[in-house]
């Protein structure tokens, strides 16, 4: 488990990270999200003691991750994938971090093995792909089977085979009952991959909930109709408490569910041509929540 208090971090002037408190449990894979400059990738950096917090309290199942010897094996992490050494070989690279881990140098291959590599494994670091560099990232990330895994845009640079290699390996460590914290600006890869959310905006919180309830809250979900008769429907339905407005040919309706938009269109004899429910993409519904904290929106189109 992984928890913060009340965490500020302050770099001069600017405020990366303020009073924010959550926790991010075992057994779920949870997506960090947040636009740009929002401090995701400052709040991994406080998680592994990398930064230390200006105020509050940040803990890994209990105790500040820097008091840990031998941390590979308690957390796994992928910051950066394209900060390692250029002129080791993949293996040469894990067999370092698993000395100074003492991690059995078995694991070396086995890991090199999962995610890939093992053709790869005497080749210079230098001349890997980005994607091959992540995946060398994730490599070192479990090899000291660590309960608990932070990754920072883990998908970037991969290929559609490597973005649902990731997918399912980030499941399945959550499945083991790890936990697994994932940055990412790809929300239709959050949307696949995890099932709990943490959002902020500059530097606060912004939201915390499963995906769900994360998809449920954008403007768009609700219940879209079709029906010939639109103007006696939207009487219905309004004096029955829904909101009603038309979008294209349809009426968005929120505030009634689908059965109760059937069942009133049945009893009043109204034909429906279509009824379906609509949950926000998550997309969507992270566009509405981070609306007032974009720091670097681009211009629209000229
Ligand atoms: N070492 C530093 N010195 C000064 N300011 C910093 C430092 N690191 C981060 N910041 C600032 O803190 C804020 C949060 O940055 P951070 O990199 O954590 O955001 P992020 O959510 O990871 O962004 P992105 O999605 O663009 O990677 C930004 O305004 C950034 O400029």
């Amino acid at each position: 488990m992984i928890e913060l208090h009340e965490v500020t971090k302050r770099y001069g002037a600017a405020t990366a990270v303020h009073r924010l408190t959550l926790t991010v449990r075992p057994g779920h894979v949870t997506g960090f999200l947040g636009p740009n400059g929002a401090g995701k990738s400052t709040t991994l950096r406080l998680i592994l003691g990398l930064h230390r917090p200006t105020s509050g309290t940040v803990t890994v199942d209990g105790r500040p991750f820097r008091e840990r010897s031998r941390g590979l094996r308690h957390v796994g992490a992928l910051l950066d994938a394209a900060d390692v050494h250029g002129g080791r070989t993949a293996r040469a690279h894990l067999r370092a971090l698993a000395a100074s881990n003492r991690i059995p140098r078995a694991r070396v291959d086995a890991v090199l093995g999962d995610v890939g590599l093992t053709s790869a494994a005497r080749r210079r670091i230098g001349g890997f792909s980005l994607g091959m560099k992540q995946r060398l990232g994730i490599a070192a990330a479990l090899l000291g089977d660590p309960p608990v895994l932070l990754f920072d845009e883990p998908f970037n640079g991969l290929d559609p085979e490597g973005v649902r290699w990731v997918r399912g390996l980030f499941r399945r460590l959550a499945a083991e009952g790890r936990t697994v914290f994932v940055s990412s600006h790809l929300m239709s890869e959050m949307a696949h991959t995890a099932d709990h959310f943490v959002v902020i905006g500059r530097g606060k919180l912004i939201a915390e909930q499963s995906l769900a309830e994360f998809a449920a809250r954008g403007a768009r979900a609700g219940v879209a109709v079709r029906t010939p008769d639109p103007v006696a429907l939207t009487s219905l339905l309004t004096a029955q408490g829904g909101a009603v407005r038309p979008e294209g040919d349809a009426l968005a309706v929120t505030g009634l569910t689908a059965a109760q938009v059937g069942e009133l269109a049945c009893a009043h004899r109204v034909p429906l041509h279509e009824l379906l429910t609509r949950t926000a993409s998550l997309e969507e519904a992270f566009m509405e929540l981070t609306a007032d904290s974009v720091d670097y929106p681009a211009g629209g189109p000229r």
